[in-house]
């Protein structure tokens, strides 16, 4: 019940009027078809005797039925389908909008899983609510028609009734329970699917691996899966037939023993009959209704561990337009970190890595490079500089001010970003310039990549391209992007050697020449002499230097 109510409140909210509405509607088409009931049941017993007053109460009964109904269902999925489109939006904001950290440390199948599979649950059960209140307003209709019909008959229906939910209650916390730990499956199961999507290459080529993948977690995640979501159905599926049995029970009560203990006239006993024989549909609405409910709360609460609250606000946090006016200043002279500690602490493995303390300055329209070895910390140092990670300890300023939560999201404006692990959009998003294809195909030649790609209505013609080209297509929106401050990750890594020399003597001196400040991170000892200063990262520990590392310095001499 407290599922349902959940779910209730969340679309309640979403429309209050269209809501009431609906269940006003519901409520109507309920009693409408109840009239009609006791309609029949009176004709069934005054054969012959019909009149043209009862024939146009059915008749019009029958047509407000009609409408109610058409009404409600229409009202009630058009509110459903709002509040689920609204859901799926404000879920992907949340994402976006929760820190960094946060979502590393649940790991993309864990987000997928809840995108997909808690948000399909909710939409289901959303999708249900307009049945389950129709049908939960014939029932309610038929409970009146009974009382009409003989209250101390209705009394004894409704203890049977009652000793019925009761009796289904039982398994119902047990099946609860089942789904809970299907549920638990699901975000291994999506592991798995992110494995095939990631590693088709890596599978294809080795039979052994597939095998061992496919007969491994994966199958163990299906069938574990399966196995869960076929016992909780079970007893749900066995709660719900115990239902059915009760009424069954009433009517051979009603039929075979009754007439003979109370002095039950034939309407009633008819009416009774009748009523038990059509409330047992919209019953099983209601009752199968359950288990898909169950469900939505289960991808309701899931949801919420992800500390992704649907009711809460919050993210419009980071959109106020007070935060975009704090650090917009292209004035800045110097980004300073005071002692600034990050640190990542994996539970399951029990390792600890901590960055810093960092204490250095960084000056507008310096080229630096990030220097290190492998896991010495530099992308977790181009994070934290960038306002991905918030410091744990100590802070970042720019000149004076402090890099708050505050104003976190204008400070992230003035950075352009190409990391190892970069995402290329189509789209060329965020442009509102109407030269940006000109633009964009202009940087695309100095790209070299002209004969490649065309730009179209800010769109990128294919990204269907070599890893390399397809870094220097990032590289295209960091131009277009025109930010005060430029952060490459190993961009040139996956470079040939010709283009590797145009970025480190051509492109980065031309976006220092243009005032632009740029820090990059590179293992190309060839190149770092092209650097006004570095910074070496060693096991967490940052170094800045206005000369070359001894060690890098040695090789070259040596
Ligand atoms: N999301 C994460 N969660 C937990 N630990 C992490 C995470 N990302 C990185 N680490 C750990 O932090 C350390 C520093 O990683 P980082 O990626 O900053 O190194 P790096 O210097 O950029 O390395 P590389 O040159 O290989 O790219 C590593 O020991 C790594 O295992």
């Amino acid at each position: 019940m407290e599922n349902s109510m959940e779910l209730m409140r969340f679309i309640f909210s979403s429309s209050r009027q269209t809501f009431i509405l609906a269940v006003l509607a519901g409520i109507g088409s309920g009693l409408c078809m109840v009239g009609l009931l006791a309609l029949v049941n009176q004709a069934l017993h005054n054969i012959g005797e019909v009149t043209v007053l009862s024939m146009g109460l059915f008749t019009a009964l029958l047509a407000a039925m009609v409408f109610f109904r058409v009404n409600s269902t229409v009202l009630l999925t058009k509110l459903s389908q709002k509040s689920i489109a609204e859901m799926r939006m404000r879920l992907s904001k949340k994402i976006l909008a929760a820190p960094l950290k946060v979502t590393e440390r649940q790991g993309p199948h864990k987000l997928l899983a809840t995108l997909t599979d808690d948000v399909a649950a909710l939409a289901n059960g959303i999708m249900r609510l307009p049945f389950l209140f129709i049908n939960l307003a014939v029932i309610s209709g038929c409970l009146v028609y009974m009382l009409w019909l003989s209250w101390w008959l209705f009394l004894l229906a409704l203890f049977f009734i009652f000793a019925g939910i009761m009796v289904y209650r039982l398994p119902e916390s047990r099946a609860l329970g089942l789904l809970n730990e299907a549920r638990g499956f699901a975000d291994n199961l999506y592991q798995g699917f992110q494995a095939i999507c990631s590693g088709t290459k890596e599978l294809k080529i080795h039979r052994k691996r597939r095998e061992m993948f496919f007969n491994g977690p994966l199958q163990e995640a299906a069938q574990g899966y399966a196995d869960k979501t076929i016992s909780g159905t079970r007893y749900y599926s066995f709660a719900g037939s115990f239902g059915l049995l009760m009424f069954f029970m009433i009517i051979g009560f009603l039929v075979y023993l009754f007439p003979s203990w109370a002095n039950l006239d034939a309407a009633t006993l008819t009416g009774y009959v009748m009523v038990f024989l059509f409330i047992q549909g919209p019953m099983e609405v209601v009752v199968s209704a359950i288990p898909e409910l169950a469900k939505t709360s289960v991808g309701l609460r899931k949801i919420q561990k992800l500390g992704l609250d649907l009711n809460l606000e919050e993210e419009g946090k980071l959109e106020t337009p007070d935060n975009v006016q704090l650090i917009e200043s292209k004035q800045w002279q110097t980004i300073s970190l005071d002692s600034v500690i990050h640190s990542y602490y994996r539970e399951l493995e029990d390792t600890h890595f901590q960055l810093g303390p960092i204490d250095m300055s960084i000056n507008r329209g310096e080229l630096i490079f990030l220097i290190g070895g492998n896991g010495s910390g530099k992308t977790t140092f181009a994070k934290l500089l960038l306002g991905l990670y918030e410091p744990e300890s100590g802070n970042i300023k720019v000149d004076d001010v402090i890099v708050e939560s505050n104003n976190l999201e204008s400070y992230r404006q003035l950075f352009s970003v190409v990391f190892v692990d970069f995402f290329l959009f189509e789209q060329l998003l965020g442009f509102e310039d109407a030269e940006i294809d000109a633009l964009a195909e202009s940087y695309i030649e100095k790209l070299q990549l002209n004969h490649k790609v065309k730009v179209e209505d800010g769109k990128l013609s294919t990204v269907q391209l070599s890893q390399g080209q397809k870094k220097r297509l990032a590289l295209l929106t960091a131009y277009l992007e025109d930010r005060d401050f430029y952060v490459f990750d190993e961009w040139a890594a996956d470079q040939d050697p010709l283009f590797k020399r145009i970025f480190y003597t051509q492109i980065l001196p031309d976006l220092k020449a243009k005032g632009k400040t740029v820090l990059v991170i590179s293992h190309d000892d060839q190149y770092f002499d092209i650097a006004d200063r570095y910074i070496k990262m060693d096991s967490g520990k940052a170094e800045l230097s206005e000369h070359m590392p001894e060690i890098f310095m040695d090789k070259e001499t040596a």
